[in-house]
C-alpha cells in the first residue's frame, strides 16, 4: 500500500525547502503527498525577503477539512508562523490521535535568516514537543530549545536526552552544521544514544537539508518502520541527494539538493 504522508510547513517558492522539499521528498521515496500551508514566504537560495503567516483558524479548517477525509499515516511539521499555528496543530494532533508525528523545530533557514519568532519557537517546545514520536533540531535549534548559548559536538547526546525530558519521544540532533569529514546525527530514545555517521559531501547546496530529512523519516514511519531504521534511511536517501546536488544549478546562494536523483543518469561528482 501506498502510504499517505501529511507536511504541515511553509511555502518556499525557490523549490528547494519548505512545503516544495516534502512533497519531493515523499514522491521521491513512494508515498502520496499532501499538504497544509502555514505560512509563505518570499525567498530564494540567497535569503528569506518577506514572511506571511496563516492564521491559526485558517490553518486548523485545512487540517480539519483534510483529516475528516484522508487517512493519514504520519505526519511532518516544519515552519509553523505563529504560536495560533502551533495550538492549531497541537488540537489536530490530539483530536485524531496522531502517533507518527515528526516534528522539524525550524527556526532559522540556510540563509541565517529567521522565519519563526521566538514565542512560535516557545510554543513548539512547551506545547508540540511533548506529542512527537521524534524531534529533529539542528545545532542552533538544540540549543535555543535549551537556553543554551551554543553546543560543542560532545554534547550532542546529552541535549537530546534533556529534550526528551520536556516530552518528546526521541530526539535526532543533527550535526550538519559542525565541520570535519563526516556528517554525525545522534539518535536518542528510551534505550540511550545512537550515533548516526555518513560521509560529509563538500557542497554549499545544503538548502532544505532539513526539510528532506524530516520528511524522509516521516515516510520511513509510515511504512511502518522501526525509528532507528526510518532515520538511517532517511539519512542515507539525503546523502545521495547532497551527492547529486551541484547537477542541479539552481539560483546563485545555497541551491538544493537533489531529490530525484535516483532518476538523474548524468556524471556523478567525484566525492
Ligand atoms: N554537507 C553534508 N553532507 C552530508 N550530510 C549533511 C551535510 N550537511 C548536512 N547534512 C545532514 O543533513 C541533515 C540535516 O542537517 P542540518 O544541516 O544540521 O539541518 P538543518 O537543515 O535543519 O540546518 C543531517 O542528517 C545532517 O547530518
Ligand atoms: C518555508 C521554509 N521552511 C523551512 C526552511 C528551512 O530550510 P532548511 O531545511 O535548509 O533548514 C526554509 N528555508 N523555508
Amino acid at each position: 500500500m501506498i502510504p499517505t504522508v501529511l507536511s504541515v510547513a511553509g511555502s518556499d517558492p525557490s523549490g528547494g525547502a519548505g512545503i516544495q522539499a516534502d512533497l519531493k521528498t515523499f514522491s521521491a521515496l513512494g508515498a502520496y503527498g499532501a499538504a497544509v500551508l502555514t505560512a509563505l514566504t518570499a525567498q530564494n537560495t540567497r535569503g528569506v525577503t518577506g514572511v506571511v503567516p496563516v492564521s491559526g483558524e485558517f490553518v486548523e479548517k485545512q487540517l480539519t477539512t483534510l483529516f475528516e477525509d484522508l487517512d493519514v499515516h504520519s505526519v511532518k511539521t516544519g515552519m509553523l508562523g505563529s504560536p495560533e499555528v502551533v495550538d492549531a496543530v497541537v488540537k489536530t494532533v490530539m483530536r485524531y490521535r496522531i502517533r507518527r508525528l515528526v516534528v522539524d523545530p525550524v527556526m532559522v533557514a540556510t540563509s541565517g535568516d529567521r522565519l519563526v519568532s521566538e514565542e512560535t519557537a516557545a510554543a513548539i517546545r512547551d506545547r508540540l514537543l511533548p506529542l512527537a514520536a521524534v524531534i529533529t533540531p539542528n545545532l542552533p535549534e538544540t540549543a535555543a530549545l535549551l537556553g543554551w548559548s551554543d553546543i560543542q559536538p560532545e554534547q550532542m547526546a546529552e541535549a537530546g536526552a534533556m529534550l526528551r525530558d520536556l516530552g518528546a519521544s526521541a530526539v535526532v540532533v543533527k550535526g550538519g552544521h559542525h565541520e570535519g569529514p563526516e556528517a554525525i546525527d545522534v539518535l536518542v530514545d528510551a534505550e540511550g544514544a545512537h550515533e548516526l555517521r555518513g560521509d560529509r559531501v563538500p557542497t554549499k547546496n545544503t538548502h532544505g537539508t532539513g526539510c528532506t530529512f524530516a520528511s524522509a523519516i516521516a515516510v520511513g514511519l509510515a511504512n511502518g518502520k522501526p525509528l532507528i531504521d526510518a532515520v538511517a534511511d532517511a539519512k542515507a536517501y539525503l546523502t545521495e541527494a547532497l551527492r547529486a546536488a551541484d547537477s542541479l544549478h539552481v539560483g546563485s546562494g545555497y541551491g538544493p539538493v537533489h531529490h530525484f536523483h535516483a532518476l538523474w543518469t548524468g556524471p556523478r561528482r567525484a566525492n
